[in-house]
């Protein structure tokens, strides 16, 4: 769907990012992770050409993103910032409406696109007449996501899109970001400084480090196969929760019916459904124990 193949950008002759290719399936969540300044975002913009890499290229459901209009491009990518980007004088359903206007969709389907997302986003319809500066932060942050899905779009990229929330609005967004049936099918590509936030919202981590990768793969790779030294130290803060949450108990009991989907995290937690057959925890922890020593 999302094909990045050797991207170089430079930035006063220091290279921002380098030698930087992946691919993204059709519905896949890659995350883009590193410290601040390892060239996540300056990737992240090369893709809908809000920045021009110096070599490589991108292509976007087949297509060489170079050979195509980068404000058509752009029109027809999702994009979501880490301050919503709305325009202050545009009220929430002119702010929502910009890209439908432009790509001359009728009043009608406009009003009736509105407010099907405010309501799939939980936002009440009242909002659609209110400016941004008076709503809450988590409602200006679903308002830009609203926008960005407006027309669809087969891709969404998305900077840091949580990180101006605090940490308890941040935890309850990406709950429902999960659930959001209207994610479901998209192709999205989010760019976060966050490793929870990574480990709970990608079906893939891609983790940079001065500009490079250090390795791509699924959260249990990166944790109990690391490429490298860096990618070894770079969770160690977090390691053990991080363990936690990925191992499910799928991974521990094969053979015991457990249920899907449910992580030994969860089980410590409690966030369990009653009446669901889990194991005791002496024998998780156990279980867990073993898994690790693989
Ligand atoms: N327009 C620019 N001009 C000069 N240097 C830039 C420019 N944009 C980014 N850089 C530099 O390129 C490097 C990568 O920046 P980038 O914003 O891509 O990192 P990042 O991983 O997204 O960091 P953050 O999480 O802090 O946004 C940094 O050293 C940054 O200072």
């Amino acid at each position: 769907m999302i094909k990045v193949e050797n991207l170089v950008k430079y930035f006063n002759n220091e290279a921002a990012v380098n030698q930087v290719s992946f691919e993204i399936a059709e519905a896949e969540n890659l995350v883009l992770l590193g410290t601040s300044g390892c060239g996540k975002t300056t990737t992240l913009r090369m893709i809908n050409r809000l920045l021009e890499p110096d070599s490589g290229r991108v292509w976007i459901q087949g297509t060489d993103t170079s050979l195509q209009d980068p404000s058509k491009l752009r029109r027809g990518i999702g994009y979501v910032l880490q301050h919503h980007g709305l325009f202050p004088h545009f009220t929430v359903a002119e702010n929502i409406a910009v890209v439908p206007k432009l790509l001359n969709w009728k009043e009608d389907a406009i009003r009736k696109r509105t407010f099907e997302l405010l309501e799939k986003l939980r936002l009440p319809a009242q909002i659609a007449g209110l400016y941004p500066q008076n709503l809450s932060g988590g409602q200006q942050q679903r308002v830009g996501l609203a926008r960005s899905l407006m027309v669809n779009p087969p891709v969404l990229l998305m900077d840091e899109p949580f990180g101006a929330l605090d940490a308890l609005t941040r935890r309850d967004i990406r709950v429902e970001f999960r659930q959001l049936e209207e994610l479901k099918n998209k192709t999205i590509l989010m760019v976060t400084h966050d490793v929870q936030e990574a480990f709970e919202l990608g079906d893939r981590i891609c983790l940079m480090d001065k500009g490079e990768i250090q390795q791509i793969g699924t959260a249990m790779d990166l944790l109990f196969n690391p490429a490298n030294a860096f990618v070894r130290s770079f969770f160690s803060d977090q390691r053990t929760q991080l363990e936690f949450k990925t191992v499910m108990l799928t991974d521990l009991f094969t053979s015991r019916g457990v249920p899907s989907k449910v992580s030994v995290w969860d089980v410590l937690e409690n966030r369990t459904d009653a009446g669901a057959e889990i194991p005791e925890l002496p024998d998780i922890l156990t279980a867990f124990e073993n898994f690790k020593r693989r």
